[in-house]
């Protein structure tokens, strides 16, 4: 079973306009209310991929129980615990350019923490667990550190997608797989990442580290991974980009969905990048029937360690 974990959901509500003038009125026709936060994207995607997966985390309020009933209604097995305060709504413009306004995530109580902590320990080696989004701020970063070291004491294969100091301290317990952005990867070394080049360069500094597998997303010019055996680079199907929201996401979902099931890196980071370019390619997430329409599209390329 793949378990994800979303200490941050969201509604992401996504709406479509011409063009978005700041400080106007803007009236919109086109609206979806989306259940978002990484690793509910992730349970989301697998699911449709046919992979079996829980999505844990925190949620409350009406939001909380529209994200819980839509990803039930959805076949997501659901586990999260409850909170008092309301899930955030994330709101996603889609104009002639794309803005994005995020919300805080919840208060966490010590002891709804302790609830979570004790779903993870119940993980055993046939599992996977995926940590993904943003971090509660009410919560230390040891405690985070922690869930981390009893997956890694269980043998549980653990994913880490998230950003900013929480990733920079979160690395130190050397997932399986980071999937950090050109903009999340050049913010761990503080630089700008230009090019793919650049992008191996510091992946290769994570994989170093002990980091398994370091797949750097690159938009639509595709994607590197390196791990401590290869490095390969992946161009992105070409297609119009509707929606870029969860794309990361999928490319983390379909990376695991071909993994879990054959172990070959080189194909699963083939199926995750078709996945990724899937979801770019819609409205909402990607359907398995898109992915495997884009999936040959997607050149890999050894390239040698330097
Ligand atoms: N405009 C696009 N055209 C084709 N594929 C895209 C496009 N944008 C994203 N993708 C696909 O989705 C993957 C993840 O996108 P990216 O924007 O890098 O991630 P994130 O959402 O985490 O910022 C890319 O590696 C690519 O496969
Ligand atoms: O937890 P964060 O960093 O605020 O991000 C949450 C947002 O990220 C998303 O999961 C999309 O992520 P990606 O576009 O990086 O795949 C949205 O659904 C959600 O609104």
């Amino acid at each position: 079973m793949i378990y994800t974990c979303t200490m941050t959901p969201s509604i992401d509500y996504t709406t479509y306009l011409p063009s978005f003038q700041s400080g106007e009125l803007n009236r919109t026709n086109e609206v979806y209310y989306y259940p978002g936060g990484k690793g509910i994207n992730v349970s989301r995607v697998l699911q449709r991929l046919g992979i079996d997966t829980t999505a844990t985390g925190f949620a409350g309020g009406f939001t909380g129980d529209y994200v819980m009933d839509f990803l039930k209604q959805e076949g997501v097995q659901t586990d999260f615990i409850e909170t008092e305060n309301i899930t955030r709504i994330n709101v996603k413009i889609k104009a002639d350019t794309e803005s994005e306004l995020n919300g805080p995530g919840p208060n966490i109580t010590e002891d709804q923490f302790a609830q979570l902590t004790a779903k993870i320990q119940t993980l055993s080696t046939n599992d996977w667990f995926v940590l993904a989004g943003s971090l509660p701020n009410s919560i230390k970063m040891d405690d985070y550190r922690r869930i981390l070291a009893t997956c890694r004491e269980n043998n549980v294969p653990f994913v880490l997608d998230t950003s900013g100091p929480a990733l920079k301290a979160l690395i130190q317990e050397k997932p399986f797989l980071i999937k950090p952005n050109e903009h999340e990867l050049g913010e761990l070394f503080n630089v700008t990442i230009r090019s793919k080049q650049d992008a191996i360069i510091y992946a290769k500094k994570l994989v170093e580290t002990g980091i398994q597998h370091v797949i750097v997303s690159l938009g639509s010019e595709g994607a590197i991974l390196v791990s401590e055996k290869q490095v390969l680079a992946a161009t992105a199907p070409k297609g119009q980009a509707i929606n870029t929201v969860g794309a990361g996401d999928s490319l983390v979902s379909g990376f695991l969905a071909s993994y879990v099931m054959n172990h070959d890196t080189s194909a699963a980071f083939q199926y995750g990048v078709a996945t990724g370019s899937a979801t770019a390619f819609t409205t909402d997430l990607c359907e398995k029937k898109d992915v495997i329409r884009l999936v040959d599209e997607v050149k890999i390329e050894t390239l040698e360690w330097m």
